[in-house]
């Protein structure tokens, strides 16, 4: 038991449907989008945006492609105004964006908004009153039939005001406010009443909007509540049936598309869910989700660092590193297992086939982002991964057995540092690893005969001041010099893997080679690394023989 006292709150009481069809139904297309940015988003920001801000990002949005703006409350504030004029005393809207603003359905409130929109070629009036029981019974005191005058004589004052001003095609919006708390046969109800007054046509629909004005249920029953209204209300053909999701439970855009699915024809939200309280519904997120299936958002959100670094600056807010699809972490796997399995997909991956690859439900490409900072490294991750870094940065493919060799390395740097390890960091201990830590014994002058099909090597042997002479013989000088190590230390040395290849980030055509050697029953890597690659080879085993010496296996 919690220490809440849960009887504080009732449950959502769920919608009556047995045949609701939504569940069965997939989303197909986007919907008409809507921005609600510079009106529901700015009227939650702790500093609403200044002017040059709501600009900046008024051309954001426009470059995103939004073909719908809400763009204020122009008759809520001279700020709200003044962006409404500017926008079109200055020619700033182009011609195939419409911008909406918003009203309560309050006489001087509605004459105020025609006023702005003086002289615009096209707008969406966008008015609202609140319908819910505990608004009505609450905050207006009034019975269904008090809130339904509100309303109509709000459309009626919408409609004689529009026709003051004949240039401009206007569009109409009415919003039951608080539409998740409403009665479902109020909500249709009172959208009847006001679009008996506006009479759309299918030619000139006018828009209901049905806000989740707060979000309430889950999202199944905001999806029922859609059907239902869309099946009862009158003149569907005329209308198009929009979303304005919140997100108080973190489910807005689920909501949204639930609701789509239900039968709407257009979503409004924001740009990163920002807007009251816990936010709007996040457009980029249903956007990128309807991409993520195959289906064209119809938005360019391409330039994502652009888009979070516009909204940022604008809003004043942050944006969560793990926010879907835009958030600086959502492309980077740390975890082991995650790594290995998006390195092996991205190697398997054939552009002409559809994007198949675990762990990344988009291509990061796709949004601006680049490989770099899908796999990044700490005390979490695996040889996969740190196999990927140097492939990628620095060009060294690196053999199954040696990147198990080499991530333990990195473990003990990852857990000692407590940090992520950068690429730099992973190269800078791979060399000291392998090719320039400091080693007991370096190879001097070596030549390699071959007599009888036999390679006959002879090679100086560099320990500290002291030099000793090898000879070693065998079919090819990594053989001949395995011999030779093994006779100079008197210990079993068997070579077990061995591979090269020419390292492709090299200014100097360097080749690498990879050596795993078994000595007396142990398995020591050693890498080596020259424009020759005899050298790199005879390198290669040296540096397993130096592992084997600093473990004291060798006593020579
Ligand atoms: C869910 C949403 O996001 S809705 C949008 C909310 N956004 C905003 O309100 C931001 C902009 N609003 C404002 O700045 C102010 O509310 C203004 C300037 C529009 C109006 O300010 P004021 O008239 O001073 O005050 P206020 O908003 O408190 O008015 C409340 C009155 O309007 C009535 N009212 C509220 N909403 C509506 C509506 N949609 N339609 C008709 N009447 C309404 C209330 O019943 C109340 O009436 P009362 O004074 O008789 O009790
Ligand atoms: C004005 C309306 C549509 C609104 O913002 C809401 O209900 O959330
Ligand atoms: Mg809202």
């Amino acid at each position: 038991m919690s220490p809440f006292d849960h009887r504080k709150y009732q449950s959502f009481a769920p919608v009556r449907m047995p045949s609701r069809r939504w569940p069965d139904r997939q989303l197909e297309r986007a919907p008409i989008w809507c921005s609600v940015d510079l009106r529901d988003g700015n009227q939650a920001l702790i500093e609403p945006m200044t002017s040059r801000q709501k600009s900046r990002l008024w051309d954001q949005l426009v470059k995103i492609g939004l073909k719908e703006i809400e763009v204020g409350f122009p008759s809520a504030s001279g700020h709200d105004y003044n962006f409404v004029r500017d926008l079109i005393d200055n020619d700033r809207i182009p011609a195939d964006v419409t911008v909406q603003v918003l009203t309560q359905a309050r006489p001087d409130l509605i004459e105020k908004t025609f006023e702005a929109l003086r002289g615009v070629r096209r707008a969406i009036v966008h008015v609202y009153n609140s319908t819910s029981t505990v608004q009505r019974e609450q905050v207006f005191g009034l019975e269904r039939a008090g809130i339904v005058d509100i309303a109509v004589r709000g459309a009626q004052l919408v409609k004689e005001c529009a026709a003051r001003y004949p240039e401009t095609e206007w569009v109409f919006e009415y919003s039951p406010e608080s539409f998740t708390g409403t009665e479902l046969d109020f909500a249709v109800e009172i959208c009847n009443a006001v679009t008996a007054v506006w009479q759309p046509t299918p030619q000139r629909p006018a828009i209901i909007n049905l806000p989740a004005t707060v979000e309430m249920s889950t999202p199944n029953v905001y999806a029922d509540q859609i059907e239902w209204f869309c099946d009862r209300i009158e003149r569907r053909d005329s209308l198009l049936i929009s979303l304005h999701t919140h997100n108080d439970r973190g489910c807005a855009v689920a909501a949204a598309e639930l609701g789509v699915l239900a039968g709407a024809d257009r979503v409004e939200g924001t740009l990163m869910g920002n807007g009251e309280r816990t936010g709007n519904m996040d457009i980029v997120t249903m956007a990128m989700n309807l991409y993520s299936q195959g289906i064209d958002p119809e938005l360019q959100l391409g330039h994502m660092d652009e888009i979070i670094q516009t909204v940022k600056e604008c809003t004043r807010l942050p944006v969560h590193p793990r926010h879907p699809y835009a958030g600086e972490l959502v492309f980077t796997a740390f975890s082991g297992s995650h790594q290995d399995a998006i390195k092996k997909c991205l190697a398997k991956r054939d552009p002409r086939e559809p994007w198949q690859v675990a762990y990344l439900p988009i291509d990061p490409a796709d949004i601006g982002r680049s490989y770099q900072e899908v796999i990044r490294i700490n005390s979490q991750s695996g040889k996969g991964g740190i196999a990927y870094v140097m492939e990628r940065d620095y060009g060294y493919e690196l053999p199954r057995w040696l990147q198990i060799d080499f991530s333990a390395a990195v473990q003990i740097h990852a857990e000692a540092q407590e940090t992520e390890v950068s690429p730099e960091a992973i190269y800078q201990l791979f060399e000291r690893t392998y090719l320039t830590g400091e080693r007991r014994w370096q190879l001097g002058d070596y030549q390699v005969k071959r007599a009888d099909q036999v390679d006959q090597l002879q090679a100086e042997l560099l320990d500290g001041s002291t030099r000793h002479a090898l000879t070693g013989s065998g079919n090819g000088v990594v053989a001949s010099f395995v011999d030779a190590m093994q006779r100079f230390t008197g210990k079993q040395v068997v070579l077990v893997e061995y591979s090269e290849h020419a390292l492709s980030h090299s200014a100097e055509a360097e080749a690498v080679c990879y050596i795993q050697l078994n000595i007396e029953g142990e398995r020591y890597c050693g890498v080596g690394r020259s424009p020759d690659i005899i050298e790199a080879s005879l390198a290669g085993i040296l540096g397993a023989i130096n592992k084997a010496a600093e473990q004291d296996q060798l006593a020579a």
